[in-house]
């Protein structure tokens, strides 16, 4: 299968961090691929450079177009989403003014599919600092999902939420993965999420490539478990 997200080579500094050291990483169209690894390996790096938000060095092409130097807006509107460790929604806002900013950023409006695949209908004019913070992550994605981009970067969309809210966010990213044929690239600490969602796993470790493959191998890989237990025991 063609990738739809092809990074190669990238590499990022701040100062003498080297926080990313010629990283390679493919994502296919339906697939859920997993970045993990240590606090500090340089995950959300990754999604800062792939996504534009951060000035780095190497290619990002999406579909057939290198993407390396548009901004952050452009790669946005050609399909490239992402969204945020920490809700990137205005709290004072309602849900309904949210969906509609975001709405006019797209050709597509698919926000009322969304509010409904959310099940949001019920606080769409509550503000959003007075709803759930469950449902906050759940506005979030779908601000993500606004305008069906065919490649979504996800920065720890789990933290925060209950063992069952998590399960359900699972069920939601694997069906937008499958449904919509959308390549995700999920970077998250909970592992029950990693593991029920994702197809592929790259592990990173202070900047550079690590492991990639099939979660099962890579759970059991004694690099991976040094890296995050310092012991392969
Ligand atoms: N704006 C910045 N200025 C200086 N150093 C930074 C900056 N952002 C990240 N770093 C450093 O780059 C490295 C990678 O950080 P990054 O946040 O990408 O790691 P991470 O894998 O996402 O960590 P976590 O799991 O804790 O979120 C770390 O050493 C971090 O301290």
């Amino acid at each position: 299968m063609t990738a739809l997200l092809q990074c190669r080579n990238i590499s990022k500094s701040y100062g003498g961090v080297h926080a990313l050291q010629k990283v390679d990483l493919k994502v296919e169209p339906g697939r859920v691929h997993g970045l993990i690894g240590p606090n500090g390996a340089g995950k959300s790096t990754f999604i800062d450079v792939v996504s534009g938000r951060t000035r780095g060095s190497g290619t990002v092409i999406l579909g057939d177009t290198d993407v390396s130097g548009f901004a952050p807006n452009r790669r946005r509107r050609m399909g490239l989403s992402r969204s945020f460790q920490r809700t990137s929604i205005f709290p004072a806002l309602t849900v309904r003014s949210q969906f509609e900013l975001a709405a006019g950023w797209v050709d597509n409006d698919n926000t009322a599919d969304l509010i409904d695949m959310f099940n949001l209908r019920g606080v769409l004019d509550v503000r959003a600092e007075e709803i759930s913070y469950g449902q906050q992550r759940l506005v979030d994605l779908g601000l993500a999902l606004v305008g069906t981009p065919r490649v979504l970067l996800l920065d720890e969309p789990a933290a925060g939420l209950s063992a069952a809210e998590s399960h359900h966010l699972a069920d939601h990213l694997l069906d937008i993965a499958r449904r919509w044929n959308v390549a995700v690239l999920l970077v998250e600490h909970d592992m029950d999420v990693i593991f029920k969602v994702c197809d592929v796993l790259t592990v990173l470790e202070t900047g550079k490539l690590l492991i990639e493959g099939p979660p099962e191998s890579v759970r059991s890989d004694p690099k991976v478990i040094q890296a995050y237990f310092g012991s392969t025991a």
